[in-house]
């Protein structure tokens, strides 16, 4: 259905999905989005992806971070929830002794995300049951956005991500959740409700570790397209490749976006894409449970490829908008402020998209 479809009727198509405001719904309804991501390095990654899943129409929108970062991200908005549930090994209550601690650091990644038997104990007393109350009462949840390399937050990590899997819930991974995807694709693989939104390098970095051949250099649309769509075949997920053509592949699905975007390349724009795919992505699911009275005859393999469309457009179309406004000073910020406008034109405005 959705093959050879320009632009503008993918757009319109898409409209079908955005979940209208009716007087009925209760809090919550339109999205409880859950980030998890953040860490004492990085607090911006996690606010842009949770207040741009806000911003786009989900209801709650929470983040689970490492506990440093959570008064950090606290003091950006009052809107969103924050919540200080993950460790990394400088924290003095995971009552390790040094020598472990020093060995952990030592250990390769891999062998402690595989194995990591000390690191369990910690993660079931402390983490999981804090995190588990909080995934029960979420939607979707998005993964990876300022999460960091360190061993216990990693095997923290699989740990969560395995509890997703079970509870059988949409999970969009980002940023160091791909370099998990790079070391143990087994984490993920044939989970059909999971999304990747790898960026050139993560892309290459994960194309390696499958044995697909890709270049991180230039390329024709596409060979974009076919490396997409294999790495989506091998891994059995959603694969959405960041870049300057946006290659959205579902198996044999694909659309490509190539909204023109902005020309600055500022850092925690592919945040506000993991935030703005978690409103559009759950919103594809309570149109396929028919929440409301749903129009059009998108199917359930069209849905998911669908909102992944939308939303790609709608952040490069903000981000359109801030460069126009703001030039060589843009922010993500920006792109931000951006968004209502971008969306109300894309989705709502009377007249069908003038794209
Ligand atoms: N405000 C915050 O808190 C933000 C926090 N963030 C968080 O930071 C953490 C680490 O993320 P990251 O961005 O440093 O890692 P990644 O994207 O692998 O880039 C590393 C290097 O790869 C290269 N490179 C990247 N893209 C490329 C391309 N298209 N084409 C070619 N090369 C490309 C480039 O290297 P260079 O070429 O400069 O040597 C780049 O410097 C992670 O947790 C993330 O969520 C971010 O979300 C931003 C906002
Ligand atoms: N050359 C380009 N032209 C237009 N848009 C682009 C280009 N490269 C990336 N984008 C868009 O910018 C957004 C962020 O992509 P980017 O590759 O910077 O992701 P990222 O590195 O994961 O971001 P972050 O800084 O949040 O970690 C996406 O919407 C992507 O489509």
């Amino acid at each position: 259905m959705l093959r050879n479809k320009s632009p503008k009727e993918l757009i319109n198509i898409s409209r079908n999905l955005v979940q209208p405001l009716l007087p009925h719904f209760h809090k919550g309804q339109s999205g409880k989005v859950t980030v998890i991501g953040g860490n004492e390095d990085y607090t911006g990654a996690p606010f842009f992806a949770c207040h741009s899943a806000a911003l786009v129409g989900a209801d709650l929108s929470h983040v689970i971070c490492e506990r440093h970062a959570a008064p950090v991200i606290k003091s950006y908005s009052p809107d969103l929830m924050i919540h200080p549930y993950l460790y990394d090994l400088d924290n003095p209550a995971i009552k390790l002794a040094q020598a472990e601690i020093d060995q952990l650091r030592k250990t390769p990644l891999k062998d402690v995300i595989t194995d990591g038997a000390l690191l369990n104990s910690i993660i079931d007393d402390l983490v999981m049951p804090k995190v588990k109350g909080l995934l029960a009462r979420t939607d979707i949840v998005v993964v990876g956005p300022g999460f960091g390399r360190d061993p216990l937050m990693m095997k923290s990590l699989v740990r969560i991500i395995d509890e997703i899997k079970q509870m059988d819930l949409p999970i969009i991974l980002d940023a160091d959740s791909l370099f998990l995807i790079s070391i143990y694709p087994n984490i993920i693989s044939g989970y059909k409700k999971a999304i990747i939104t790898p960026n050139v390098v993560e892309f290459d970095r994960i194309a390696k570790t499958l044995g697909i051949d890709s270049s991180i250099s230039e390329q024709n649309v596409n060979t974009l397209i076919e490396e997409t769509q294999t790495m989506s075949k091998k891994l059995g997920v959603t694969v959405i490749r960041k870049g300057r053509q946006e290659v959205i592949a579902y198996q044999d699905t694909y659309l490509v976006n190539d909204f023109s975007g902005s020309s600055r390349r500022v850092g925690g724009q592919g945040d506000t894409l993991t935030g703005s795919l978690a409103t559009f992505v759950n919103w594809s699911y309570n149109y396929l449970d028919k929440v409301w009275d749903t129009k059009g005859d998108i199917s359930e393999g069209d849905a998911q490829v669908l909102a992944c469309y939308a939303a790609c457009s709608l952040v490069r179309s903000s981000a359109a908008k801030a460069f126009a406004k703001h030039g060589r000073a843009m922010q993500t910020t920006n792109v931000h402020e951006c968004l209502p406008t971008a969306f109300a034109e894309l989705f709502e405005s009377n007249q069908k998209a003038n794209i």
